[in-house]
């Protein structure tokens, strides 16, 4: 039995309004991780560290200070929003989250309640403004990440002990208002806030103003989406409050990690934030370990979508504004795959069918359309479906390519195999299937 909470979840199922059927419909995003920390890309003073590079700071053998002088040299000349866009659009994109403030406190927006933002930097200029017009302008949302943790301002607390630590903090918290009030203000077009850095349990303890505030910034931007990292309950709870409700608009858990069933999701929205190498978030210069490739990301793309979830891929630009080209090279394939396989994707959500071995099912929401995103080709070649009983398939084809079409041959009643005409695919494609629900033998009447 639940018990009464004032700072829980205020609401329990999926939000129903377009703002978040927009959301629901984007499938695929980018992630971009961009500070000071991509200066160092992991390195510092000739030597590389394992950690992701984007909590450099962090590390024992770096002074804080030598790390808050990086201000001084962010002057990143090749930075190009305009191309950024257009390789965000070409992946297939549908929305970007970019980071305006991480760990570390820099600003990538000239705020007005702190001097540690670009307008300090030899750059001088705001970042954001001219990334989300460029996003938008390629038909591109953008969501804006915000780290609550801010290591750069003193009046920040991992917890509060003492009657010093509690003024301090009274300050952070206007701060942090302050500073969310204000990308709200500044960038009217962006559709969310994507939270970090809310562990400690200085913020923890905050679940009245945190719950204010989230009020107050709903309020600020009708359709606002924030997912369930921002704030927890009033006994600490953080993503499912003490009764076990979603807090937020979506499940902000999967970070490099990915759902295996239906049933881990509990019927809510959520996406999975990845990086492409194990744990690099910022711009890595070593890259060491496994680097994904591209069709293992979409694997990881049609597993999420396939399961109800945002698969959203993570870029590091370098601290001149560049981007690697081995990402570049990733995204151009993705968006080669996603020009041909896109449909399976955008509006699509979990078919709720039978998971099978050769790779995952979605359908087109709001129609009885199924796809079968096929990775894990059978050496038989027979790919087996099952369907809801009562339903046919109608017509199946290769999706890109209408004249290669299947007839299943169906082994039992709802269960049939679809033969694939060569079992030697290279890459992953997709089969379309229109099904029917079988209309009832008409009773002879007469
Ligand atoms: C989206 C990702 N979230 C940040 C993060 C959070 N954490 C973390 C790891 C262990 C405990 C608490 C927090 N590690 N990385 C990363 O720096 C990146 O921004």
């Amino acid at each position: 039995d639940k018990v009464s909470l004032v700072h829980g979840a205020h609401r329990t199922g999926r939000r129903t309004d377009a703002a978040m059927a927009r959301w629901r419909a984007y499938g695929l995003g980018q992630f971009i991780h961009w500070g000071l920390y991509s200066i160092p890309g992991g390195e510092w003073d000739g030597k590389t560290y394992n950690g992701a590079a984007e909590w450099i700071r962090s590390w024992d053998g770096i002074t804080k200070s030598a790390y808050d002088s990086l201000i001084y040299h962010f002057n990143p000349v090749k930075f190009d929003a305009t191309a950024w866009a257009a390789a965000a659009q070409q992946m297939g994109a549908k929305y970007v989250t970019i980071t305006t403030k991480h760990h570390d406190g820099f600003c990538l927006w000239p705020s007005k309640y702190t001097s540690y933002t670009v307008a300090s930097s030899p750059y001088k200029k705001d970042l954001i403004k001219p990334l989300v017009d460029a996003y938008n302008k390629a038909g591109i949302d953008v969501i804006l990440y915000f780290s609550i943790m801010d290591w750069s301002n003193p009046d920040w607390r991992y917890d509060i002990k003492t009657k010093d630590d509690s003024i301090a903090f009274e300050r952070f918290k206007k701060f942090t208002r302050n500073q969310l009030l204000e990308l709200l203000e500044r960038y009217p077009t962006t559709k969310g806030l994507w939270f970090d850095g809310t562990w400690d349990n200085a913020w923890v303890k905050q679940a009245a103003f945190a719950d204010e505030l989230e009020t107050e910034m709903r309020k600020m931007r009708p359709g606002l989406i924030i997912g369930s990292r921002f704030r927890a309950d009033e006994n600490g709870k953080r993503h499912f409050d003490t009764n076990g409700q979603l807090m937020g608009d979506y499940e902000q858990g999967w970070e490099r990690k990915i759902p295996n069933t239906i049933t881990e999701v509990h019927g809510n929205d959520w996406d999975c934030v990845m990086t492409v190498p194990e744990n690099q978030w910022g711009y890595n210069a070593a890259w060491k370990g496994h680097i994904k490739t591209t069709d293992e990301l979409l694997e990881m793309l049609a597993k999420c979508v396939s399961l109800d979830g945002n698969f959203v891929l993570n870029f590091g630009p370098k601290g001149d504004g560049s981007i690697r080209k081995e990402e570049l090279s990733l995204a151009r394939e993705i968006g080669d795959w996603m020009a041909v396989n896109q449909e399976a994707i955008y509006g699509c959500e979990y078919a709720g069918l039978e998971p099978q071995n050769w790779g995952y099912f979605t359908k087109k929401t709001g129609t009885d359309k199924i796809y079968m995103l096929v990775f894990n080709v059978p050496v038989s070649g027979a790919l087996r479906v099952k369907l809801p009983v009562q339903t046919s398939i109608s017509k199946a084809y290769r999706l890109g390519q209408p004249a290669q079409t299947f007839v299943p041959e169906e082994i039992q009643a709802s269960e049939s195999f679809i033969h694939l005409k060569t079992t030697s695919e290279k890459h992953p494609f997709v089969i379309v299937l229109e099904t029917a629900k079988k209309t009832e033998n008409p009773k002879v009447k007469y």
